[in-house]
């Protein structure tokens, strides 16, 4: 089977996406963040830290597995140190973990957000930006703030690679304000990838 490509712009630099049959009716061009290499998330975490650096932020949080090369150049190019990752599978040390249920597209089933307890203190009253790879549906968006809100973290920014499709306007409400992204990309409703 060759699937086919789709060309994002994300900003400054140009890849090329496979495209990838999701379910029967959807095929999204996917951008897995760890295939791109160190180069790529350096110059793509440095200019989503240039779209948030007006917030003022004390410490960038993003989900397992995908943003965790955002978040780390967002975090490098803000002058930062530490980050901190949601987790999305239980760890023997999370076993008292806060956690909010979501929903994910590119996996299977529901899933969780877990945040590691001994993170909590750094939480409480933090400026903190959450960043991800892509904004897709706004689920995991909502659940990381509701989690980052419930460890008593103020919610300043939020920052992606790419936007995809309109959805996450919605699911987010008056939080989609907040998004800053470096690009956007549409949804493939009911494309077929060819054979
Ligand atoms: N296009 C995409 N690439 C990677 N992860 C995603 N999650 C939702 N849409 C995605």
């Amino acid at each position: 089977m060759s699937a086919g490509v789709y060309t994002a712009t994300i900003g400054s630099q140009t890849v090329e996406l496979p495209l990838i049959e999701v379910a029967e009716d959807l095929t999204i061009a996917l951008l897995m963040t760890i295939d791109h290499g160190v180069a790529f998330n350096q110059i793509a975490g440095g200019e989503l830290a240039e779209q948030i650096r007006d917030a003022d932020v004390e410490l960038v949080v993003s989900a397992a597995t995908l943003g965790i090369p955002v978040a780390i150049e967002v975090t490098r190019a803000l002058g930062l140190d530490d980050y901190l990752i949601l987790q999305k599978s239980n760890k023997v040390h999370l076993r008292e973990a806060l956690s909010e249920p979501l929903k994910s597209i590119t996996s299977d089933g529901r899933q969780r957000l877990l945040l590691d307890p001994a993170r909590l203190g750094q939480l409480d009253g933090a400026r903190v930006a959450f960043v991800d790879d892509v904004i897709s549906s706004g689920a995991s968006v909502n659940a990381a703030i509701t989690l980052l809100e419930r460890a008593g973290a103020e919610v300043v920014a939020i920052g992606a690679l790419l936007t995809e499709g309109d959805q996450w306007r919605e699911v987010l409400g008056s939080r989609s304000s907040m998004v800053r992204a470096l690009g956007t990309i549409p949804t493939f409703p009911g494309h077929q990838t060819a054979e």
